[in-house]
């Protein structure tokens, strides 16, 4: 048999179909159907949309994306123990916003467990495995282990439900607090696979494939999350909710986001990030 070769045109055709939305693995396999050798079709994946495009899913990953129930478009949504509202979605990138995912007591509730045990926030490290404080980011920050209090447990089934992903997938609740002056520049949340601490995190339940902000106050002024691709901006507000999925850990997802400095008032929010797999 002839050797494959990744041609220009190969390129320019998943470049294509990634750009319209399909998934790296649904690429895989349209390639894989039409007669690609699969180390081949790989490569040519690496090659277009990044290293990422790849790396295979751990053994227990569920299938699919986060993603609420929205075939009906109703203004709320029945998430188990509460009625939440939809503010807005957009398709591509997917970006949700929610309202009142959780109430005012809810929220305070969080602050208060939270504040107690604020450290200066730490991201994951370049260059090296393990943590270290990161200047593109001036909040204080705490993780909560998953199902820590009956609130903590509460909120993350309630999450499990409206994103339809198993608790399970679910990273401990991250609560980051900003002072006046303080942001966190434009980020990803996946694990960039370029880092050689990727490896490593990755085994944890591997890649992130879904963040949920919520805001557990309402700044006076700034503090907005920004999507610089896409000119969005959401408004923090006590109680509401911003969540955003990709598919592949890459630039394409467009999901480039960071929090904009708060001008007036502190900013709480709790981040919640979900993986393929199990998070262990
Ligand atoms: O504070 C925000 O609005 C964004 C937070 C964020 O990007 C994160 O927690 O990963
Ligand atoms: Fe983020």
């Amino acid at each position: 048999m002839s050797q494959q070769v990744i041609t220009p045109e190969l390129c320019e055709w998943i470049t294509e179909q990634s750009r319209v939305g399909h998934a790296s693995e649904n690429i895989l396999a349209a390639m894989l159907g039409s007669g690609w050798d699969e180390t081949i079709a790989r490569q040519a994946l690496a090659r277009t949309l990044g290293q990422s495009a790849t790396l295979t899913a751990p053994p227990d990953a569920t299938p699919g994306l986060p993603e609420p129930d929205l075939s009906r478009f109703e203004p709320v949504i029945d998430a188990g123990d509460r009625q939440v509202k939809v503010v807005m979605a957009l398709r591509q990138p997917r970006v949700i916003v929610f309202g009142d995912l959780l109430s005012e007591e809810e929220c305070d509730g969080i602050v208060a467990l939270a504040g107690r045990r604020l450290a200066r926030s730490e991201t994951v490290a370049t260059g090296a495995e393990g943590s270290e404080v990161n200047a593109a980011r001036t909040s204080d920050g705490m993780f909560f282990e998953r199902g820590e209090t009956e609130l903590i447990q509460r909120v993350e089934a309630r999450i499990a439900t409206l994103l339809r992903w198993p608790l399970e997938n679910g990273e401990g609740l991250q609560v980051l607090r900003y002072r006046p002056g303080a942001e966190y520049q434009p980020h990803y949340d996946y694990f960039d696979p370029g880092h050689v601490g990727t490896p490593g995190i990755l085994k944890r339940g591997g890649q992130r494939v879904g963040t949920l902000v919520v805001y557990l106050n309402t700044p006076v002024a700034g503090g907005a999350t920004i999507f610089p691709d896409i000119g969005l901006d959401v408004a923090p507000v006590k109680g509401n909710a911003v969540f955003f999925s990709y598919d592949r850990p890459h630039a394409s997802t467009q999901t480039l986001h960071g929090g904009s400095p708060v001008i007036e008032g502190e900013k709480w929010v709790a981040t919640k990030w979900l993986r393929q797999g199990v998070f262990t």
